[in-house]
């Protein structure tokens, strides 16, 4: 049951919900009950003529039952259903929650296919907890004990038949059902983690998909899983359907039970038979509340799986600080490397072997080297996003283990490889630089990084897919400098921009970054003399540290590397 704790406290906190649906449900069974019993009685009643006001008092205590019976039953499906979707709406923001503080390694564990099949197919089959496994059994009890001690003053047999019947179809019908039912549908849901697997693939992968013609196969996978799930669906719900019609059938013998007995307490002169009718009509309506009873085992099954899948994800831990926690100023700040290693989740070798270095506030370094060298994971483990405990870094001298990530980002620029955009406008893009920007001032920026071809209310497809890659790194880099931070972290910012563009943008981020601490992945060598330093980072290893004049007088790997630059570029 620890598994279904996600939902339990939901649940707990709809506690008003909860009982007003149990109240319902019960004054709704019982008054169903009593209706069915009463026109059993009035039937039999009728047959031996007795003065009209009886039968007028029956009709009126029939129509009471019915009005009651129906405003109850309207009541619980409204209270009932009201809860589950605040129990819903519950989980989700506490999945949501829990899943903002693991947003940046969360792929690393999870395909997004799959992530989306929890946030919205576990989600969902949640609802089937309040609604068909917690509540409803406490309500067939209390509705079957009123029976049990109404038809208790008739004969003890009615309610010993009773009980042996809510045996039968409260536990041991279902708990037959359970096992098969329980792989169906382990099936229906990993069918359904499969489609929804293959469409985000085949929606991300779509161009890909398309020039390596592979796209028939893979929309045939997709059309294959489509047609899984709903066969997988079909069966689950036929199977369901079969349960319910057993148990409603062994409800139905049950009253024969109860004729039977009724017949021969009847034979032997201890019960009225004037009460025939309506003890059997009675056991009629109570058992077929118990026909729903057949699917509650494998609704159970469905939460705790569906809980625990939601589990595997908000039960991952976030890279967090560690307290004391220290904030950082607005000033520059500087950084320093001591003896740092990092080997990335499922990998054996290091990213990042033994780095050490010191950036001054203010200063501005070029990090280059080879493809896979860990120049991007220095950057992950300066902005906190990947988290050591081999080595320290420390900004403003103080130790990032103290420093929470958001404050980190909160203090920086940062323009990447690959950089976001949302479906919009350029306005839209802009804007979550910074609140209070005006028109003005990110017409003034368009400008400065050569867009001009622009308007700020030209549409930006998701991901930025109707912009070139050239357009893209300059939007992203126009969105920085809005943001008016004093640390830089460029990662190629401009390897799609011509070079005439980018000494450009290059004149005007120097001007409006002198004295901010900038760090600049760079595949391209040029350019970098005016850097204050250079790190050239070999297989994880700062391999060489220095100005650019003496990285050349060094003539080491950097100057290797310049030499190979220059016989490409003649
Ligand atoms: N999320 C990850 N999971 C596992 N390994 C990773 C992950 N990210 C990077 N790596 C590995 O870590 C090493 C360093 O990668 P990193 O991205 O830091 O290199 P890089 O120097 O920035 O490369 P590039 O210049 O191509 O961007 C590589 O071997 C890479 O395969």
């Amino acid at each position: 049951m620890n598994e279904l704790g996600i939902v339990l406290r939901q649940i707990a906190a709809e506690k008003k919900n909860v009982w007003y649906s149990v109240l319902f449900g019960y004054i709704g069974g019982v008054t169903a009950a009593g209706l069915f019993a009463a026109s059993g009685y009035l039937i039999s009643k009728a047959a031996l003529l007795p003065p009209v006001y009886t039968l007028t008092l029956l009709i009126a205590f029939i129509k009471v039952f019915g009005l009651v019976k129906a405003g109850s039953k309207y009541g619980e499906r409204m209270v009932s259903h009201r809860a589950t979707f605040n129990i819903l709406a519950g989980i989700r923001v506490r999945f949501f929650e829990k899943l903002e503080p693991l947003a940046p390694g969360i792929f690393q564990k999870f395909r997004s296919g799959d992530l989306l099949a929890r946030i919205t197919g576990d989600v969902e089959s949640l609802q089937n907890f309040f609604l068909r496994v917690y509540y409803p059994p406490l309500v067939l009890i209390l509705v079957f004990l009123s029976s049990m001690i109404f038809t208790a003053f008739y004969s003890f047999w009615f309610p010993l038949i009773f009980a042996a019947g809510l045996l039968l179809t409260g536990l041991v019908i279902p708990a037959a059902f359970a096992l098969r039912r329980q792989k169906i549908e382990e099936q229906v849901r990993e069918s359904r983690a499969a489609l929804s697997t293959y469409t985000a693939e085949v929606l991300y992968g779509f161009r890909d998909l398309k020039i390596y013609q592979q796209l028939e196969s893979k929309e045939a996978s997709l059309h294959q899983s489509a047609a899984d799930y709903i066969a997988n669906q079909e069966r689950s719900s036929s199977q369901g359907m079969f349960n319910q019609s057993v148990n409603q059938a062994a409800g139905l013998l049950i009253s024969w039970g109860v004729l039977a007995a009724g017949v021969y307490l009847v034979g032997e002169g201890q019960l009225d038979g004037v009460f025939l009718a309506m003890l059997v009509m009675l056991s009629l309506s109570v058992f077929e509340n118990a026909a729903p009873m057949a699917v509650l085992p494998p609704h159970l099954e469905d939460s705790r799986k569906a809980s625990s899948r939601l589990n595997e994800v908000t039960d991952m831990k976030p890279v967090k600080a560690e307290e004391p926690y220290e904030s950082l100023s607005d000033e520059a700040p500087a950084i320093r490397f001591d003896t740092v290693s990092y080997t990335h989740e499922g990998e054996e070798r290091p990213a990042v072997k033994e780095a050490s270095f010191y950036i001054p506030a203010g200063s501005k370094t070029a990090i280059v080297g080879a493809s896979g060298s860990g120049k991007s994971t220095i950057f992950q483990l300066l902005l906190g996003v990947l988290r050591t405990s081999e080595g320290d870094i420390s900004l403003q001298n103080k130790t990032i283990r103290h420093i929470e990530s958001e404050d980190i980002w909160e203090k920086s620029n940062v323009v990447m490889q690959e950089n976001h955009f949302f479906f919009g406008t350029i306005r839209d893009n802009l804007q979550i630089a910074r609140e209070g920007l005006t028109d003005e001032e990110m017409l003034w920026m368009l400008e400065k990084v050569s867009l001009t071809k622009f308007s700020l209310d030209d549409p930006v497809l998701e991901k930025g897919e109707n912009l070139s890659g050239g357009e893209r790194q300059r939007l992203a880099i126009s969105r920085a400098l809005l943001r008016k931070r004093s640390l830089w972290l460029l990662d190629e910012p401009l390897s799609s921009i011509d070079n005439v563009t980018s000494a450009e943008i290059m004149r005007y981020f120097e001007e409006r970054t002198e004295d901010a601490t900038v760090c600049l992945i760079s595949h391209q060598l040029s350019g970098l003399e005016k850097m204050d330093q250079i790190l050239v980072m070999d297989d994880g290893q700062v391999a060489e540290q220095g100005t650019y004049d003496e990285l050349m007088t060094a003539r080491g790997m950097f100057y290797e590397m310049k030499q190979i630059e220059q016989e490409i570029l003649v």
